[in-house]
Parts: C-alpha cells; sequence; structure tokens
C-alpha cells in the first residue's frame, strides 16, 4: 500500500457544465435567435481546494454559470460563438488573477429562420438539421494564447451510387466482398483547429464564413467524388479545407460508414443483386469508424 504522502495532484479543471441558454436580439422589424449549451472549465492555483478543503480559491461553478448568462446578456452577437467563446475567457482570466487557464466549449444548436408566404419570417424558426456548430477555446494566462477548434456535427449525408470499396485486403478471416457501386452514408463529425495566437489576433478570422465553406466542401466532396473508400474521400475534404484557408492549422473528421446491406429476395426468385440491387437493410449497427 502507497503512503498518503507519496500522493500528489497532477493536474485540476473544474467548471460549470451544459449552461443552457437562448439569447434574443431585438430590432424593430425582426428578431434573430441562438440557443447555446456551454460548458466552463478554469485551472489555476486551486489545488488547495482539494488537497485542504479551501474553498476561498474557488470560484462557485454557480458563478461560472451567472457570468456566462450575463456575459450573453452583454454580447452583441454570441451566433459567433468562437468569438463569444474568447468574451468568456478573456472575462474570467481578468476577473480572477489566480486562474491559469479558462476552457470553454459552446455547442449551438440549429435554428433557421421559417419561410413563410415565400418570405423569412421575421420572428419564427425551424429546426430544419440535426447539425451542431461547436467551438472549443483554450485560453492561457501565459502569453494571453488562445487556440480555437471549431466544429461541424451530425451532419447526415447519404449517397445512392458513387461510392465503390474494393481491392481491400484479405485473408481467411474476409468475407465482404468487393462492391463497384454502394450507397455511403455518414454523420460527418469534423473539426479543424485555428493557428495558435494572441487573444487581440483572433478577431480577424472570419469563423461563420469558414463554418459554411467547410460544411459546403464536405457536401460538394461527398457527392461529386467517385468515392474509392470512406478514408479516401474524407482526406480529399481535409485537403481542400487546408488548401482555401490558411488560418486552419489541423482538421481532422470522424466519418461513420454507416452499412446498407443489400436484402437476399433470391428465394422469392427475384434478383436484387449488382446493378438490381433496390432493397437494401440500414443496419443500426456496428459501423465502419
Ligand atoms: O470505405 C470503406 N473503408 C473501409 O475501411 C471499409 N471496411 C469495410 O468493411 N468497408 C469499408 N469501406
Amino acid at each position: 500500500m502507497s503512503n498518503t504522502s507519496d500522493v500528489y495532484l497532477k493536474a485540476a479543471r473544474y467548471g460549470k457544465d451544459l449552461v443552457r441558454i437562448m439569447r434574443v436580439y431585438r430590432e424593430a422589424d425582426k428578431q434573430t435567435c441562438t440557443e447555446l449549451t456551454v460548458r466552463l472549465l478554469l485551472e489555476g492555483a486551486i489545488e488547495t481546494s482539494y488537497t485542504k478543503a479551501d474553498n476561498s480559491v474557488v470560484v462557485a461553478t454557480d458563478t461560472c454559470k451567472n457570468t456566462i448568462n450575463i456575459l450573453a446578456k452583454r454580447s452583441s452577437n454570441v451566433d459567433n460563438i468562437e468569438v463569444f467563446g474568447q468574451e468568456i475567457t478573456a472575462h474570467m482570466l481578468k476577473q480572477y488573477t489566480h486562474i491559469s487557464s479558462a476552457h470553454v466549449d459552446i455547442i449551438k444548436h440549429k435554428w433557421s429562420r421559417m419561410i413563410v408566404d415565400g418570405k423569412p419570417h421575421p420572428h419564427s424558426f425551424v429546426r430544419d438539421g440535426e447539425e451542431l456548430h461547436t467551438a472549443k477555446i483554450t485560453h492561457l494566462r501565459a502569453g494571453n494564447s488562445v487556440t480555437i477548434t471549431s466544429g461541424l456535427k451530425n451532419l447526415l449525408v447519404l449517397k445512392t451510387t458513387g461510392s465503390a470499396f474494393h481491392g481491400f485486403y484479405k485473408d481467411e478471416y474476409t468475407t465482404l466482398v468487393e462492391t463497384w457501386d454502394r450507397i455511403f452514408s455518414t454523420s460527418v463529425d469534423a473539426t479543424w483547429t485555428y493557428t495558435v495566437r494572441p487573444a487581440e489576433k483572433y478577431s480577424a478570422v472570419d469563423y461563420p464564413a469558414i463554418y459554411a465553406s467547410v460544411k459546403q466542401i464536405t457536401m460538394d466532396t461527398f457527392a461529386k467524388d467517385e468515392s474509392a473508400s470512406v478514408q479516401a474521400t474524407l482526406y480529399l475534404m481535409q485537403q481542400q479545407i487546408l488548401a482555401k484557408y490558411s488560418d486552419v492549422a489541423e482538421v481532422s473528421y470522424a466519418l461513420p460508414n454507416k452499412h446498407y446491406v443489400g436484402i437476399d429476395l433470391s428465394k422469392f426468385n427475384i434478383d436484387n443483386t449488382g446493378a438490381k440491387m433496390e432493397v437494401y437493410h440500414p443496419q443500426a449497427d456496428p459501423s465502419g469508424k
């Protein structure tokens, strides 16, 4: 058994998770809204709260939640989540000098303006897709440096042709039949990290435009590529993003291969194979990854 004197605190981080906000901006002729889920975690000279039950160093997580709400009220554009996240981290570092880094994760839920009578409605919105825009902001007091990772999650796509998978490694464990034409479906989970820099230099980046462009590049490439594999298609997406945006230092994609398997109808003397494959079973699991 180890002696308690051998035990030490290696790292500590705490804060508030699942802070939910709906922010409405009212103009004379139209209103806008943004729904967010926010996590704010702090690091710094907080060890004694763990090791000595010393709460004097603890900014209550309830205070973290209040701060997010107040900053959402003060912010002129919470919809730009990469910037709003920095407003939160910058505030925490300024307000609490014993805090050395602030970590914010924001999920933006989708609300799109409704089209009513052929026109954008001034104050009604619809959830027209499950995809999420995410932002992770890591703000260090040292060097006032900020790392921002944006994300696009849960974008569900499917194509009924233009996807093959053959030439793969075969041995006595292989049963998969090569295919030159299959359904390709995936739920896109992409993240991209901006070049690290001092906080004030970040306001120059057009985050909403890059998010929209990543989504468009993802869909264009998915639709147009004669896919040899999920691996090859996602690499094409990444190359284009890195080529287009010098502010983006790194791109990561996770694409589950949501398998659709042709149903065997041969017992009924019905050909549902090869070019005649028209009825599939969407498989819940497993999925390639
Ligand atoms: O695009 C694919 N990549 C794989 O690695 C793989 N493995 C598999 O069984 N099917 C597929 N499809």
